[in-house]
């Protein structure tokens, strides 16, 4: 079993180069924010008011989603997740040192794109995205990327990936996942 973090923010294109790359190479995907608000019936945007009210929760979730995942990890296994999530200056770990190191991940990447981009693709997606200004998204993007460091520190590889160019991001991603 070798486990790989998709990380990014929300908007960058995460769900589109995996999907994309599923095309081409064979791999286990687990989206861990489809797992946590299937299990919580409830809008992503509220689970995240959820955990600031309630830590006993968000430890809970922690827990679920380490479970699940290793019940369907098999092989290479992309898991879609967050490295931060922030709301109104908060800020709240999305995977915590327990959960890398006890689901065994080989690497983490980043998904990267200038903040204006991941505006103008929020706001052309279909999915309807809660709004954000470009002074917190520019905050959580420096933030998210400060998360990089710790997971360096738990002697796991970091790939940044940029996303400017689909095809070449999804062809760096594969190269990537697949040299591990
Ligand atoms: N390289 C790209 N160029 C243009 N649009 C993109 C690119 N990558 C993703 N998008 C678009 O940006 C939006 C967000 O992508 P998505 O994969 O849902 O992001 P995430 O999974 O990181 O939240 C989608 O509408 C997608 O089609």
């Amino acid at each position: 079993m070798k486990v790989v973090l998709v990380t990014g923010l929300p908007g960058v294109g995460k769900t589109t180069i995996i999907k994309e790359a599923m095309k081409r190479i064979n791999f286990t995907y687990i989206n861990a924010g489809d797992i946590v608000s299937s299990f919580l019936k409830m809008d992503r945007d509220k689970i995240l008011d959820l955990y600031i009210k309630s830590p006993s929760l968000y430890r809970k979730m922690q827990d679920i989603l380490k479970k699940a995942i290793k019940k369907r990890a098999k092989g290479l296994t992309i898991v879609d997740t967050h490295l931060l999530f922030y709301k109104n200056n908060i800020l709240i770990p999305g995977v915590t040192r327990d959960f890398v190191n006890n689901l065994n991940v080989r690497a983490v990447t980043y998904i990267y794109a200038p903040p204006k981009l991941i505006l103008e693709r929020r706001k052309k997606d279909k999915r309807k995205r809660p709004e954000i200004n470009i002074n917190d998204l520019e905050k959580w993007l420096t933030l998210s990327m400060n998360m990089l460091i710790p997971i360096l520190f738990e002697e796991k590889i970091v790939k940044i990936i940029e996303n400017i160019e689909l095809e070449k991001a999804v062809n760096e991603f594969i190269e990537f996942v697949t040299s591990l």
